[in-house]
């Protein structure tokens, strides 16, 4: 974002929860941080679109609402473990990163479940109020003890394990149940493993509950759960509120079926304070301890979880990958450093595709692509950024650039909705393409159902059916920059820059071509940058996927390139044939291609914007 008076003004932070200082002020060296509690879900929609990066803890609600609204909004970073406040479907459709930190406070969540079965099997908050209000009862507060009691943990993922191993040094033996944990980190830490709740349930003296909330795991403990455990057996919930039907719980605690219960999160937050109301009643009833959504309240916790979103904030808006993304793939920083270079190449690759290749395709692209890896980018264990680059290359030159943010986040959707089939392809194997530079990469574009190699139309309806033949762009990278090194059947070397404009004028490789073409442009001041001469090197338009070789015989098949404005006589017998490729400076309008064409030599003429 910059100013008209020039100065680049520093992207918005929106902080509208308690967060910790300690990220915050790693965010203030180069952001804007905005701290501001206490934000009407109205007046959050209002000024969001100010901001590039949304920072929240469980209290903020974001919807998709907020998120369209959010018009420059990058990330939501999620200062805690659950996700369930933040829309996420809905942030991966508009290309918003959502990250956590799903490690910075579990050691504090499963410390508070831990002082809740204490606190609740020895009625400690009970005792406290009572002593502190000058009584002294206790043979009414006589408690149970943990030892040798089963406690049964619902979800062993990160929470629930390090509850469990805690359990264990309580001298309890531990049961769990949780579809998805693996059975050796579960004997390894003394936890045996049921398969059912069915199982687990009755034989429990202690039940918690550590999974995320769910559409599977709402409501997961009614009253039909709640009546196979054991009579006289406890209850805690530091996961969510809603995993546990309140009213449930509420009837089995006023009926004496559970004689406990320790809840730290609640179906709304905070809890409807009607008394009347199941919340209020669950909170009043004296078998109930309650805290207000502490478990991750620790200062090392917020310090941590803070810290954690705050640099991957800062990753996100300088454009590395975060490390926790929850709908991003999860790249290596080396791997992400050494793709980078080939994101721009694949990007422009992609927007040259369409410009020049597919200029009356404005809507849909009918061929399906072939993106192939050779050398060592095959050995990347992700190329979700190189897909996502290819999918934005396609688009961007025939969409609203304002509403087009496709990332690594929504790239697969986009691609989904637009109908564009990219087939990724890894050979490792090296070719003699490969000979001057480590890696190729090269797009296949395939009309669809049509053998590869095989389509001969006359020349003169390729331009109304440009998607009807294959084409081929290949590229490379040399010192990070990006280069083209194919386009069908002419091999070239130019650097595809951002922001510049390449002229493709497809010609009958004769003298004097270049003079005319440089004559026409000098006189309507178009500033030549560089010009490369691409021969005709390969033999037809074929490429054979993983060989790494494009083919030097096979059937002929009409001139690919040119699909673009203009296009004059048919590449006909005898001419060899060339590509005349041109950065220029200023505006190429439709009169000069004309021109270009009408002066003779020059077939056809594509002007692609990078
Ligand atoms: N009260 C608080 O302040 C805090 C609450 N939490 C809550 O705790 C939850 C768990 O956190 P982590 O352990 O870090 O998550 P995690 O993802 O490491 O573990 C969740 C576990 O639940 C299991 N699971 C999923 N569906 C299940 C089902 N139907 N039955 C049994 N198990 C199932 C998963 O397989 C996984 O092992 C978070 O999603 C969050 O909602 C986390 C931190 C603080
Ligand atoms: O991390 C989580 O999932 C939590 O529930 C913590 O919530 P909080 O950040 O304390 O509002």
């Amino acid at each position: 974002m910059s100013h008209s008076d020039g100065v680049v003004a520093r992207p918005k932070v929106l902080v509208p929860e308690k967060l910790s200082p300690d990220g915050l002020a790693l965010l203030q060296k180069t952001l804007d941080v905005d701290e501001k509690k206490g934000l009407t879900p109205e007046q959050l929609i209002e000024i969001i679109p100010g901001y590039e990066a949304l920072l929240v803890r469980s209290e903020t609600k974001v919807t998709a609402q907020l998120l369209q609204a959010a018009k420059n909004l990058k990330v939501v970073a999620r200062a805690g473990v659950g996700v369930d406040n933040v829309d996420v479907p809905a942030a991966t459709k508009l290309g918003i990163v959502v990250v956590n930190s799903p490690q910075g406070n579990i050691q504090a969540a499963a410390e508070h479940t831990i002082a809740l079965l204490m606190s609740m099997a020895r009625n400690i908050p009970d005792g406290c109020a009572s002593t502190k209000a000058g009584k002294w009862e206790r043979s009414r507060l006589v408690g149970v003890e943990v030892k040798g009691k089963t406690l049964g943990v619902i979800g062993l993922g990160k929470v629930g394990l390090i509850v469990a191993r805690m359990a264990r040094g309580l001298g309890m033996n531990v049961t769990a149940s949780d579809p998805y944990a693996s059975s050796q980190v579960a004997a390894a830490a003394n936890v045996t493993l049921v398969k059912t709740l069915n199982e687990l349930l009755p034989v429990v003296d202690f039940l918690t509950i550590h999974t995320p909330m769910l559409a599977s795991t709402k409501g997961m403990l009614s009253t039909t759960e709640l009546n196979l455990m054991k009579p006289g057996a406890r209850l805690l919930n530091v996961a969510r509120g809603g995993i546990i039907d309140e009213s449930a719980l509420l009837n089995a605690l006023e009926s004496g079926h559970l004689a406990g219960a320790a809840i730290d999160v609640f179906t709304a937050e905070p809890p409807s304070k009607d008394p009347e109301g199941t919340a209020a009643r669950l909170i009043a009833h004296p078998k109930c301890v309650v805290t207000p959504h502490l478990g991750a309240s620790t200062i090392e916790a917020q310090e941590n979880v803070s810290i954690d979103v705050c640099e991957q904030v800062l990753d996100i808006l300088s454009g590395a990958l975060p490390r926790s993304a929850v709908n991003a793939p999860i790249i290596l920083p080396a791997e992400y450093k050494t793709l980078q270079p080939y994101v721009r190449l694949v990007e422009k690759i992609g927007s040259i595709y369409t410009q020049h290749f597919s200029p009356s395709s404005t809507t849909a692209f009918r061929n399906t692509f072939d993106l192939i890896y050779e050398g060592d980018i095959a050995s990347m264990s992700s190329t979700k950024p190189l897909f996502a680059a290819l999918i934005k290359g396609l688009l961007s030159p025939i969409s609203d650039a304002e509403g087009l943010n496709i990332n690594i986040v929504n790239a697969e959707m986009v691609a989904k909705e637009r109908g564009i089939f990219v087939n990724e392809q890894k050979s490792r194997d090296p070719s003699s393409t490969l000979s001057a530079y480590s890696s190729l990469v090269t797009l296949v574009a395939r009309p669809p159902s049509r053998p590869a190699s095989v389509t001969r139309i006359a020349a003169e309806d390729i331009s109304q059916k440009s998607d009807r033949v294959q084409h081929i762009i290949s590229g490379y990278c040399s010192d990070n920059r990006p280069f083209i090194s194919r386009l069908d059947r002419f091999s070239t070397s130019f650097s595809p820059t951002d922001d510049s404009t390449i002229l493709i004028c497809h010609n009958y490789d004769a003298p004097g071509k270049i003079g005319t073409v440089g004559s026409i442009l000098g006189r309507e001041s178009v500033n030549i940058k560089f010009m490369s001469v691409a021969p005709q090197s390969f033999g037809d338009n074929k490429f054979l996927p993983n060989s790494g070789t494009p083919t030097e015989s096979g059937t002929a098949t009409p001139v690919g390139g040119g699909g673009g404005a203009v296009r004059r006589q048919s590449a006909a017998g005898g001419h060899s044939e060339a590509l005349m490729i041109l950065g220029v400076d200023g505006d190429v309008n439709p009169d000069v291609v004309k021109e270009l064409v009408a002066a003779g030599g020059v077939l056809s003429v594509s002007v692609v914007n990078l």
